[in-house]
């Protein structure tokens, strides 16, 4: 096949979001909030009550009135009688003008009082305080609603629940959420040199690709339902997927392998005169690729070799997922980096290259060769260098887009 006639690799793209993340397509599901770390809000969080709900201390120090203190300095300070203890938790108290209430963080303002002076500005008097400065009325004063307004929305359709947002939904006593449903992926690896126990050097192997790619579909947010392994027997590669999709409860399969030109070809041979489409992609590693619907449920339809398998995966599918999930970054970001070595593209292909990001120097490695068959090294790399296709060759320093794999 002639360069001219490869896909793109952003064509590429476009049909597999199409297959797998039409819009709206997988729907949304309420789930308890103590169990949404990661989900994506479908629906906004709109505060049930105001944080604060009471006026409450900002510091360790006395309740007062600003009024009473309007003439106390450090040279002439004021004192007051401490009629009792506010500590955290306590009941709403109240204050008598001309008095002073010892108070804890969080414990609330009582009645009559406006504002708080910190502890350091006193004595730390228990029966009688000396205060050595004039508050503002309201000073250290956490007001009732300052921090979320009632009825306010609190967090956006779209926002992904981390560790601040599941904390400010516990303190809201927001229980449930409802979030967008997260995509079950069958995974199905294929090749009749898999085997769970291989003997060293008797030509069969483990499978990787159920593993990672598995990993992957978890990582990405969506649930990885079942991982199977099929030998190259086209009969029974399609009578597995059609029993397990007849669950009803597959949104994707995943498949590895079984795409490129060989003899022994089954998700091609299978699947490709029942309309999934194979196509060679422009880009290295990754070539032969594979998308379409099997029973109705997208197919999309990976490279053997483990590299290629998960580069794939993280151009293609890892996107669509996203996508699907309604997670606003799509996308792993990417950033500018100095090359710590010469690289030269390849004529024709984009390539992505395994490497090693320095984030504090701004620096990234190639890690390993070009090869896809190089899954070892992949294991210590944690980015992807992005070289466009037929670009002039680079020299150390020169700088270039790399995929962080570590965050996204
Ligand atoms: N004549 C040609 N040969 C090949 C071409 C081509 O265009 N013409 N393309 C090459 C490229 S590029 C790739 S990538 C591979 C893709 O091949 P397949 O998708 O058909 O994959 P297999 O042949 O089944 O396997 C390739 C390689 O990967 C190993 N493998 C497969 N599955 C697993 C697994 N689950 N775990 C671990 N390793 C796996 C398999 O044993 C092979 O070594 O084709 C090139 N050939
Ligand atoms: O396209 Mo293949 O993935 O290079 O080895």
């Amino acid at each position: 096949m002639s360069t001219a006639s490869l896909r793109s690799v952003a064509e590429h793209q476009r049909h597999v979001t199409a297959l797998v993340a039409p819009a709206g397509a997988l729907g949304t599901e309420q789930v308890a909030t103590d169990r949404a770390r990661g989900r994506v809000l479908a629906s906004a969080v709109v505060a049930p009550e105001p944080l604060p709900s009471f006026d409450n201390s900002a510091m360790d120090g006395y309740a007062v009135r600003a009024a009473d203190l309007a003439s106390a300095s450090a040279e002439h300070p004021v004192r007051l009688p401490v009629a009792g203890d506010l500590p955290a938790g306590a009941a709403l108290g109240r204050l008598e003008p001309g008095t002073a209430l010892r108070i804890m963080t969080g414990a609330p303002v009582p009645h009559g009082a406006d504002a708080i002076v910190e502890v350091e500005a006193t004595d730390g008097g228990t029966e009688i305080v000396e205060i050595r400065a004039a508050p503002e009325p309201g000073r250290f004063v956490r007001t009732a609603g300052s921090d979320v307004g009632p009825g306010q929305e609190m967090l956006a359709a779209g926002t992904v629940l981390g560790p601040a947002q599941l904390g400010v939904l516990a303190a809201l006593g927001v229980a449930e959420v409802v979030v967008h449903r997260r995509p079950r992926v069958l995974v199905c690896s294929t090749g009749s040199e898999l085997s769970e126990n291989p003997e060293p050097g008797s030509g069969t192997i483990r499978d990787a690709n159920g593993a990672l790619l598995a990993a992957a579909v978890e990582d990405a947010g969506g649930v990885a339902v079942r991982r199977l392994w099929v030998a190259d027997d086209v009969p029974a590669f399609l009578a597995l997927l059609e029993s397990e999709l007849a669950h009803g409860d597959v949104d994707l399969v995943l498949t590895s392998g079984g795409v490129s030109a060989g003899a022994y070809e089954v998700v091609k041979d299978g699947l490709g005169p029942r309309g999934v489409e194979f196509v060679k992609v422009a880009m290295q590693p990754g070539m032969p690729q594979g998308s379409g619907r099997f029973a109705g449920v997208p197919v999309v339809c990976l490279p053997g070799n483990p590299v290629s398998a998960l580069t794939s995966y993280e151009v293609f599918v890892r996107p669509a997922l996203r996508r699907a999930l309604g997670h606003p970054r799509p996308s792993r970001p990417v950033v500018r980096a100095a090359l710590t070595e010469a690289l030269t593209p390849l004529p024709s292909k984009r390539q992505l290259r395994r490497a090693r990001l320095d984030r504090d120097a701004g620096t990234v490695t190639p890690w390993g060769p070009p090869g896809s068959g190089f899954l070892g090294w992949f294991a210590g790399a944690d980015a992807l260098i992005d070289l466009p296709p037929d670009g002039h060759p680079l020299r150390r320093g020169d700088l270039v887009d790399v995929w962080d794999l570590t965050t996204g």
